[in-house]
């Protein structure tokens, strides 16, 4: 019998149906029901247990990455607490699909489902399906040779070649190996040639606890070379799922476009008048492309008819703070269409929910190598085939789209098939000092899919050998080299931290590594630019950048410590940090990222017994220790302003948005010719030695 309230009318109680998270996860149900890899879980589950090396190459979207790791679970791959690890070249890819996945599978982030990327592991005991960038795999095999708790490893997106992906490739060669070999009584009579000095490593490093099952490794994308990856795994089987969830029209342009930014701009805005409702995913080259589209956009959108869609613009690009990249994959606002302006982060794996339209212009900014000099540099080329498919794989996820390449057809054709691996473009010593580690001393006997060339190898060498990290023979020096290598940093700048442990100023030096580790400290809105200007003063060093962040740091610890000290609780102290970042125009988000990363880079140099002390307000110390740490890359100022970097000759400018932009101090150091900092400078700009193309090369 229906009950009654008082005033007579029927009381009725909802099955709970209709409540909008039941009716999300019904619809999550149904999306991955539809997704064409549903249609072949068996088969794919048989295929990983018969092979060891699987190589899957299905259409984007068609539920590789949130799918096949849930699979493997569900069919017992994560028996006797085994995880299963899946690579992903980019952070921000890793940490949406985990979050993707925990959703799906409707459990908290870090129990079942987590990621784990550098400075921010959100895993815990009870995870199964760990989602984590390439280099973190690497970094871990150091501590655990053979991947143990490993029972299937996922390199997704693996056409991207990144060099962790490479290198990650050829030691997963060899881990699995040698587990085949722990679990293999006559492993003794495998002749040791059989394997390369990686196996011989793991191999020979004993095996805690009970005997190890086969490691499983699974390569994956929408854009691979099949054959390629087959022939290096020695013939591995290759399996294709068929099917796209949604088709995606693509289209070019009839000429080609003088310029692409104001094509873009165009056709950002013919969209958003003709065509239907869906967001749109622009791909630039750089956060100052992206930067100066917005502005653009903004100014146009003055002139739309009031009638018209609000048009709202979300910048992402990997500099950016990351809580500021998540608000890319936020819904867009009801009336609003949302225009992303996004890097190449935005280009695989992830999915941007309400993408119905996606404008490639058909370039990026790609790292670039001088074996000359010995320089990294970032340069606007071309995409390759691969990475226009994947670009236009991220419209057509959640419904059909529409791909804009701004762009011929017969431009397309020309366009190189895949990507030069970044092993071949990159500076390798942060590498060779991993594998040295590792266990790995011959380099160039490595079991590259593309061994990098002598020189770029001679190199990175070199340049571990003047820091200190490398003895006469080119082995891993003790205790620095292997001090280095144990840092999850960048080989400068752990031997900066080495350095200044003797200068009696690693505390500042810990503090400056820890800044510049962290997004963008500085914020400047547009409606304040005086206010944040004065703000900036306050922290201002003539000293350079990296004393200018040990005093923003300084301060915002003695706002705490004052705070904590007037009988805030750890919460309310905190609130009393963020006010003082409104205030000062600092970013609290990249602020508390830096306090994490400098308690977990402090955890490390207190393990190894390094003293950490502090130069107090010897800040001359302080740079000298910079000048020692960083004399690889020391610059002179020259007759005409710019400075001339003493071991590659190349010339450079310091970045306006320096402190020592118009101090211009006749000798600085630079932290890494690619990210550039000198006595803190935060970005310079190499003169453009090529003929065409722009001027100026920004080096970021
Ligand atoms: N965060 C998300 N929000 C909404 N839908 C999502 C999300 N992530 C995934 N999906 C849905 O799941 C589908 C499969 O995504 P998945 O990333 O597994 O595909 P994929 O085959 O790995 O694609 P790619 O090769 O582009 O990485 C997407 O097309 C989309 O429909």
């Amino acid at each position: 019998m229906v009950s009654k309230n008082s005033e007579g009318t029927p009381k009725w109680k909802s099955n709970g149906n209709n409540h909008p998270q039941n009716l999300r996860r019904q619809l999550i149900v149904q999306q991955r029901k539809s997704l064409p890899i549903a249609s072949v879980e068996k088969r794919l589950l048989e295929e990983v247990r018969k092979h060891d090396i699987l190589i899957i190459v299905g259409e984007t979207g068609s539920g590789k990455t949130t799918q096949l790791p849930q699979f493997l679970c569900n069919g017992g791959f994560c028996r006797d607490g085994k995880v299963i690890g899946i690579t992903q070249p980019r952070r921000v890819a890793a940490v949406t699909v985990a979050k993707r996945v925990a959703e799906e599978c409707e459990v908290e982030l870090g129990q079942k489902v987590g990621y784990s990327i550098r400075f921010d592991d959100t895993t815990s005991a009870t995870t199964r399906i760990k989602y984590m960038t390439d280099g973190l795999l690497l970094r871990e095999a150091l501590l655990d040779p053979l991947l143990s708790r490993y029972s299937v490893v996922i390199v997704d997106e693996a056409h991207e070649r990144t060099v962790h992906t490479d290198v990650l490739l050829g030691l997963l060669k060899g881990v699995q190996l040698a587990r085949s070999l722990e679990g293999r009584k006559d492993a003794n009579s495998v002749p040791l040639k059989e394997a390369n000095n990686v196996q011989n490593r793991v191999s020979l490093k004993p095996c805690q606890g009970s005997k190890l099952s086969p490691l499983k490794l699974i390569i994956m994308s929408a854009s691979l070379d099949a054959r390629g990856f087959s022939e290096y795994f020695g013939g591995a089987k290759a399996v294709h799922i068929q099917g796209r969830q949604y088709p995606v029209d693509i289209l070019y342009t009839h000429h080609a476009e003088p310029d692409y930014v104001d094509a873009a701009l165009i056709t950002i805005f013919q969209i958003h008048m003709n065509e239907g409702p869906g967001d749109i995913l622009v791909f630039l080259t750089g956060q100052e492309e992206i930067e100066s589209v917005e502005k653009l956009i903004h100014e146009r959108v003055q002139k739309l008819p009031e009638s018209s869609l609000r048009l709202s613009v979300v910048p992402i690009f990997s500099s950016l703070p990351s809580e500021k990249q998540m608000l890319a994959f936020k819904p867009a606002l009801s009336g609003t269409r949302k225009v992303i302006l996004a890097t190449n982060i935005a280009e695989t794996s992830v999915t941007i929910p309400g993408i119905k339209y996606v404008i490639d212009p058909g370039l990026v900014k790609a790292r670039s190598y001088n074996h000359r000099t010995g320089m990294e540099s970032l340069i606007i080329t071309p995409i390759s085939k691969a990475q226009a498919l994947q670009r236009s794989g991220r419209a057509g996820r959640e419904g059909p789209g529409k791909c804009f390449r701004l762009y011929q057809e017969s431009e397309f054709a020309k366009l190189v098939d895949s990507t030069t691996p970044e092993i071949k473009r990159c500076n390798l010593a942060n590498v060779i000092l991993q594998l040295k580690a590792l266990g790995v001393d011959d380099i160039m006997g490595f079991d590259f899919m593309e061994k990098p060339s002598r020189t770029a190898i001679a190199n990175s060498l070199e340049q571990l050998f003047l820091l200190g990290a490398l003895t006469d023979d080119y082995k891993l020096s003790d205790p620095v080299g292997s001090q280095m290598a144990r840092l999850p940093l960048d080989p400068i700048y752990s031997k900066a931290l080495i350095v200044a442990s003797e200068f009696n100023c690693l505390e500042e030096m810990l503090i400056s590594v820890a800044m510049l580790s962290a997004e963008s400290m500085f914020y400047t809105p547009r409606d304040k630019l005086d206010e944040a200007r004065d703000a900036r003063k306050c922290f201002t060093s003539v000293d350079g950048d990296h004393l200018t962040l040990v005093s923003v740091y300084r301060a915002s610890a003695e706002c705490l410590e004052k705070s904590r000290l007037a009988g805030s609780k750890d919460k309310k102290a905190e609130k009393t940090l963020n006010k003082w970042c409104r205030e000062n125009f600092i970013n609290s988000r990249s602020l508390k990222h830096a306090r994490d990363i400098h308690s977990q880079i402090r955890g490390h140099v207190e393990q190894m017994g390094l003293h950490i002390t502090s130069c107090g307000d010897d800040m001359l110390q302080f740079r000298r220790c910079l000048a020692a740490s960083f004399f690889l890359n020391a610059a002179l100022k020259q007759h005409d302003g710019s400075y001339r970097a003493l071991a590659s000759s190349q010339t450079v400018q310091i970045h306006p948005s320096s402190v020592l932009f118009r101090a211009k101090p006749e000798c600085i150091v630079v932290y890494q010719m690619s990210s550039i900092l000198y006595f803190g400078i935060k970005r310079v700009v190499i003169s453009h030695l090529g003929k065409g193309g722009k001027k100026n090369q920004q080096i970021k």
